[in-house]
């Protein structure tokens, strides 16, 4: 198990793309249950390489760590057993009542709805990713990441913040720095673990996607 001390050694460690690979291979069983463990060391990664960008996007990283405190503090709560994979917490937070269905009220934090947030951003990762691994060399950073998330993301967003993200997205750094950024070697090596990652990342979002959809979750407020 993560004590705080591992955590906090691991939050040192530089980002690198492989270990994000590794959490989605890790993600889903053969049965395609969903881990949430590895779901959220999956985004603990992806935070870890944002920071490293710079401090304009903390706003961005600091709503992702929130997501990802409060899904760790289910796993590591008294019901945890029911938070081991997604379908799981789904389950149980159902049968329990533990989910605002329609509007905000007495479970704003709900494992559900957390999850559900995250679940977004994972379609603005997989667009984006597929733009960077399929980019040329006069490809901009910031055009592929907006264009991402103007068709994913934003919809669910308010104006404010989706002129916030707007202007994060243009100190984006340009792609070579940004592929030297992911830390596995060459242009030609990241654009190969790009290629190894966005199969799983996708299915994890499908997965979910699907599960989501069965039990009228897409909405959650
Ligand atoms: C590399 C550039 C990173 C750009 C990130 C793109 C996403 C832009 C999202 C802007 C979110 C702004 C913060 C506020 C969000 C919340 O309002 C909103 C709704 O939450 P609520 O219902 O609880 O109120 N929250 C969200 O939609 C969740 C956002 C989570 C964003 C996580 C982004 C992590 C990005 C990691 C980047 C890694 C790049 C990977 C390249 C290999």
């Amino acid at each position: 198990m993560a004590g705080s001390v591992a955590e906090g050694e691991e939050d040192q460690k530089k980002f690198c793309l492989q270990e994000v690979l590794d959490a989605y291979k890790m993600c889903l069983s053969e049965d395609k249950e969903v881990s949430l463990q590895h779901y959220v060391t999956g985004w603990r990664g992806l935070v870890k390489l944002l920071n490293s960008l710079g401090s304009v996007f903390s706003f961005i990283s600091k709503d992702a760590v929130n997501k990802i405190q409060i899904l760790v503090a289910l796993m590591a709560g008294d019901s945890g057993s029911h938070y081991s994979t997604v379908q799981l917490m789904v389950e149980y937070e159902l049968q329990n009542h533990l989910v605002d269905l329609t509007k905000r009220g007495n479970h704003p934090e709900s494992g559900c709805r957390t999850l559900l947030r995250l679940h977004r951003a994972l379609r603005w990762l997989q667009l984006f990713l597929e733009s960077l691994r399929t980019s040329t060399e006069d490809s901009k950073t910031s055009t592929m990441c907006s264009e991402a998330y103007n068709v994913s993301l934003s919809q669910y967003h308010p104006w404010v913040v989706r002129k916030a993200a707007g202007m994060a997205f243009c100190m984006l750094p340009g792609r070579q720095e940004f592929f030297a950024a992911l830390n596995v070697g060459s242009t030609e090596q990241a654009v190969a673990v790009l290629g190894e990652a966005l199969p799983l990342i996708s299915e994890v979002y499908q997965v979910t996607e699907e599960l989501y959809a069965q039990r009228n979750l897409l909405d959650l407020p």
